[in-house]
């Protein structure tokens, strides 16, 4: 099938002259290994092939990922992998690649999908993409808020199936930002990207909840720390910024959905699995809370008879918060040269300390 073709990629064009050619098999066979598991954006693309220092084999499709079993196949003896959030890198994947393996280098800011134990485990370095997304991400949370808030999607849907009767006084009105508490659960880069953007709203105050206070980056955005307890409690709208970890597994559960206020909006633009779905749906259905807005859900994709797709107060979108154009071209030239000057033997550009 065309779509799933892999791609053997040379380093340098083929030269249709044989002693060429095969010089550059040659020099093929002694540079390292890499396996990518996704067609990535030109830009990164880009620098891997003018780099000349690495043979490499792509996934040719954007639109199915690798499956496991050829991943598993395709990764063997490679010196170096760029994947993409995924493909789960365990020890499964870890033994079938073998012990060449020495940089890991992925195409996202999460790493959840990643076994960093057993990375570390196999001294194999990890590089990710953090920063280069914030403003996408940040900007795309915004949107959803509004789209949540101000009931954008019910809107359109009324006015394009005939629902839109007489102006009228309370129809489809929603929550504003002015004059409102917005809290942000995990502050970090993009907690104090979210709350830059959403100042100028009129948002009388920001307060936030972490492992710890985090008085530089509040600083910021002039954000109180607060326990989850009262984030809960005080907050108009919570917008969840943590990344996915054993202790923030379904931290967003009937416990916390139980103290917020029935006039709340509720915001995750970082990982389904720090929400407790069933829970969610409960907490929405019953009118605990007013609407929640997902860019991101357990599992990916969310299926289509999933009950959270049944309420009109939960607007869903398929995880696309990074997803600009520049964005996802300046991720994939990150992760290209993580890897590069891993394999080099260099400090990456963004590593893991593992
Ligand atoms: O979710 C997107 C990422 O982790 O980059």
């Amino acid at each position: 099938m065309a779509l799933r073709r892999l791609q053997r990629l040379a380093v340098a064009p083929l030269s249709f002259t044989g002693g060429a050619t095969t010089q550059v098999l040659r020099e093929m066979s002694t540079l390292p290994r890499v396996y990518v598991t996704r067609q990535i954006p030109p830009e990164g693309l880009r620098i891997l092939r003018d780099s000349r220092q690495v043979q490499f084999e792509l996934w040719d499709s954007d639109d199915v990922p690798v499956p496991r079993k050829e991943l598993l196949q395709n990764v063997k003896g490679v010196d170096g992998l760029l994947c993409v959030l995924t493909e789960k890198i365990d020890a499964e994947l870890l033994d079938a690649a073998g012990p060449n393996l020495k940089v890991l280098s992925t195409m996202s800011v999460g790493f959840d999908h990643l076994s960093l134990e057993e990375l570390k485990k196999r001294g194999i370095r990890v590089g990710y993409t953090p920063e280069v997304l914030t403003d996408a991400v940040a900007e795309l949370t915004v949107a959803l808020l509004l789209a949540t808030s101000r009931r954008l999607i019910e809107a359109t849907h009324e006015a394009k199936t005939g629902g839109w009767g007489t102006w009228r006084t309370l129809w489809l009105c929603g929550y504003e930002l002015a004059n409102s508490t917005v809290g942000i659960l995990g502050l970090g880069r993009i907690g104090v990207a979210i709350a830059e953007r959403l100042a100028p709203f009129k948002v009388k105050k920001f307060i936030y909840t972490d492992v710890a206070p985090r008085p530089e980056l509040a600083k910021a955005i002039n954000a109180e720390y607060v326990s989850l307890d009262e984030l809960a409690k005080q907050s108009d709208f919570l917008s969840v910024c943590c990344a996915l970890t054993p202790e923030t597994n379904e931290i967003c559960n009937k416990d916390l959905f139980a103290k917020m206020k029935n006039t709340s909006i509720f915001i995750n633009t970082s990982r389904g699995g720090v929400v407790n779905q069933e829970d969610l749906y409960e907490a929405l259905s019953t009118g605990q809370i007013a609407g929640a807005g997902l860019d991101v859900t357990v599992p990916e994709p969310l299926p289509t008879s999933h009950p959270l797709f049944t309420l009109k107060n939960c607007v869903i979108l398929p995880h696309i918060a990074s997803a600009s154009y520049s964005t996802r071209n300046a991720m994939s030239a990150l992760a290209v040269n993580n890897l590069l000057l891993g394999l080099r033997g260099q400090p990456m550009i963004k590593e893991l300390k593992l």
